[in-house]
């Protein structure tokens, strides 16, 4: 069995490039900048006005000066002559300050009689002018790869970006084995149970940018699951279950026949250790993922999503961890790394009394998963701990 840090290294080490798209700025939230995306004009263009006022000389402000107003500046509509002394510009919020005027009193400020205005005594701060390229300058650039945030659709729509190169989102074939299995809203026989953890699974993956297609579920016999696995024509394949020793554990030897080149089988973890993954013929990773529900989808947040964002170009694809304090004591660890269903509470962290790979409502309770490694020692409450937030 290999470390956990070991099995994700070589899943990365499977992970090819689906390519970049070019696509409207409105359709590229969450998805990844691929080519970085260049300014090319300043934001704002010019020194513009942050209140609404007059522009004047600040050499000029002072409680009880009076100005001539000879013009007004607008947003989208500025004013072309050079102020002179004594003179004021009409400005607005946006519009663009006048050559020779480096300071905007606020209307607030001052009284206006006719085309004269004078400075009142509750005169504030200035110079309320936003320099030309404060936002950004004309040579900004976006740097790739990054995932686009709805913020980041702004920034670029304010750097008049259009167009956007994006990687393209890699389509993760999902599917789950097992004669017991049926799809949520069928009838079961006595002896069957509902395929769930493949929604979880669809879920995490779509949240990582890719594109999930669910196959129907194919029953446990060499021909079912060989040409079920002969569909999986995507970017990432994914089977769920049949991993493991049983006589109905088929996944491998399939894989195996299908010319499937293994990478490793099994990890030091707990849920998931019988993980196995490889790479398709046509050249797309593939991971035999344990068909217990939480251990699928432990196997799914360390190993899948990673992957499924190095494939967009991301450089920093593994689980951020952080550490937090134990709320009660914990026994010694075993030979598995576990990645056990905890909740955490401010800096506090609960271990769920129970840790079957099989129980989902555990999970659905666990915010964080704590991570004890290999043989680590009993510890007490109030110790340091690392965890995986969820
Ligand atoms: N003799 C041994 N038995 C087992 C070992 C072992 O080392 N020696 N490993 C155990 C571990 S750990 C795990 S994890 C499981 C994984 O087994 P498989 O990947 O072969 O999974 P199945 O046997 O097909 O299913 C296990 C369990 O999960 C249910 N299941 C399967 N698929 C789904 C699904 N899509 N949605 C919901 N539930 C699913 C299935 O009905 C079983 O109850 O093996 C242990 N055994
Ligand atoms: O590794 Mo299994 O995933 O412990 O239940």
């Amino acid at each position: 069995m290999i470390s956990v840090e070991e099995a994700q290294r070589l899943c990365l080490g499977l992970a090819g490039t689906v390519g970049t798209e070019e696509i409207a700025l409105a359709d590229t939230a969450g998805r990844v900048l691929a080519v970085s995306a260049q300014a090319g004009r300043a934001q704002p263009p010019f020194r513009s006005a942050a209140m609404d006022g007059y522009a004047v000389k600040n050499s000029e402000v002072a409680i009880g000066a009076a100005f001539t107003v000879v013009g007004e500046s607008a947003a989208g509509h500025g004013w072309d002559g050079t102020l002179e002394a004594g003179q004021a510009v009409r400005i607005f919020t946006g519009a663009p300050v006048p050559e020779g005027a480096d300071h905007v009193v606020i209307q607030e400020d001052v009284d206006r009689d006719g085309d004269t205005i004078t400075i009142q005594p509750n005169l504030g701060d200035g110079p309320n002018i936003r320099p030309e390229g404060v936002d950004f300058p004309s040579d900004f650039a976006l740097k790739a790869p990054r995932r686009l945030s709805a913020i980041d659709l702004a920034l670029l729509a304010a750097m008049n970006v259009d167009r956007v190169t994006v990687a393209k989102r890699p389509v993760v074939d999902i599917l789950a084995t097992g004669d017991e299995l049926i799809m949520p809203g069928e009838v079961p026989t006595r002896d069957q149970i509902i395929a769930s953890n493949l929604f979880a699974i669809k879920a995490l993956v779509e949240q990582a940018g890719g594109i999930a297609h669910i196959h129907p579920i194919a029953a446990d016999t060499e021909e079912a699951i060989t040409d079920a696995m002969k569909a999986m024509t995507g970017d990432i394949a994914i089977t769920i279950g049949g991993a493991s020793v049983g006589d109905y554990d088929l996944v491998g030897k399939v894989s195996d026949a299908l010319g499937v080149e293994r990478s490793f089988y099994k990890i030091a973890m707990r849920p998931g250790k019988p993980l196995i993954a490889g790479r398709f013929p046509h050249g797309a990773p593939y991971l035999g993922l344990p068909g217990n529900p939480v251990s699928a989808i432990v196997c799914a947040l360390l190993f899948l999503i990673p992957l499924v964002k190095r494939m967009q170009g991301l450089d920093d694809v593994l689980p951020a961890t952080r550490t937090a304090r134990l709320g009660h004591d914990t026994p010694k660890n075993g030979p598995r790394t576990h990645y056990m269903r905890a909740t955490l509470d401010g800096d506090e962290v609960t271990i769920a009394g129970s840790q079957d790979s099989s129980l989902l409502t555990v999970m659905a309770e666990a915010n964080c998963l704590v991570i004890r490694p290999i043989g680590d020692e009993a510890r007490q409450k109030g110790e340091v701990v690392e965890i995986v937030p969820l």
